[in-house]
């Protein structure tokens, strides 16, 4: 997977990758959850380098991920309901905010997560949107309903500005790499329920555990 960045974005791999995340008893494959963020890497990277403090965010994010999944306890990371376990019994979480475990899986995946929630209302907005709407609006809506409500001043900033770079909706439609517009439509009408689905059991699992807050 090593570099897998750079390679040219499809939306259908990202689609593919939500879809292999859910187990059959609804339990959230990390790989493929990773996966999914790679994916959606790729389609950043090749907005240009105005969104690299993004990209790179991202990134170091999912190296954290990949690392636990392939260190000795790497089977314990097999699905996020058996990492929230695992960390949560070996107290390698920091519930009481002590900062003892600055980069723990589940406060580290808490930062994808809520990334995924701005994820679902922007390919949403794309998918109802008509020709001449513009993506830094849809953008900024989605990110002001979401991750916007927990980054300080200075990242709300960076990314507000960062939204002006966005093509507009038909070079968008382009990069996504499916065919025509009516393709990407089907396509967004397929990945939004399975973002969510995803979205919706990861947010029950961390209410559940109280992590929804880790510093
Ligand atoms: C296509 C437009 C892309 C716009 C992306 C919108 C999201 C804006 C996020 C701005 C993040 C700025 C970077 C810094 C973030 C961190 O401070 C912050 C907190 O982390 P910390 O607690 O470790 O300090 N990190 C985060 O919230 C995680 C952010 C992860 C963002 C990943 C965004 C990937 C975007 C992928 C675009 C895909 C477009 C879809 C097309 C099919």
């Amino acid at each position: 997977m090593a570099g897998s960045e750079n390679q040219k974005f499809c939306l259908q791999e990202v689609l593919d990758s939500f879809q292999l995340c859910l187990s059959p008893n609804k339990e959230v494959y990390l790989e493929h959850y990773i996966a999914g963020w790679r994916g959606l890497v790729k389609f950043l990277n090749s907005l240009g380098s105005v969104f690299g403090f993004i990209s790179k965010d991202a990134v170091s994010k999912i190296q954290i991920l990949v690392n636990f999944l392939n260190s000795e306890n790497g089977s314990q990371y097999a699905t996020v309901q058996s990492m929230v376990k695992f960390e949560l019994d070996n107290k390698l979480v920091d519930v009481d905010k002590k900062g003892i475990c600055p980069e723990s899986g589940c406060r580290t995946l808490l930062r994808l997560h809520r990334a995924l929630r701005w994820l679902e209302l922007f390919l949403e907005r794309l998918r109802t949107s008509k020709e001449d709407d513009k993506t830094s609006v849809m953008c900024r809506e989605a990110y002001n309903e979401s991750l916007a409500q927990h980054h300080p001043w200075v990242v709300r900033k960076a990314a507000g500005m960062a939204f002006f770079a966005l093509p507009g909706r038909p070079t968008f439609f382009e990069v996504m790499n499916v065919g025509p517009p009516e393709q990407v439509v089907a396509i967004l009408g397929k990945a939004v329920p399975l973002i969510s689905e995803v979205y919706l059991i990861t947010e029950e699992l961390y209410l559940k555990h109280n992590l929804l807050d880790l510093p």
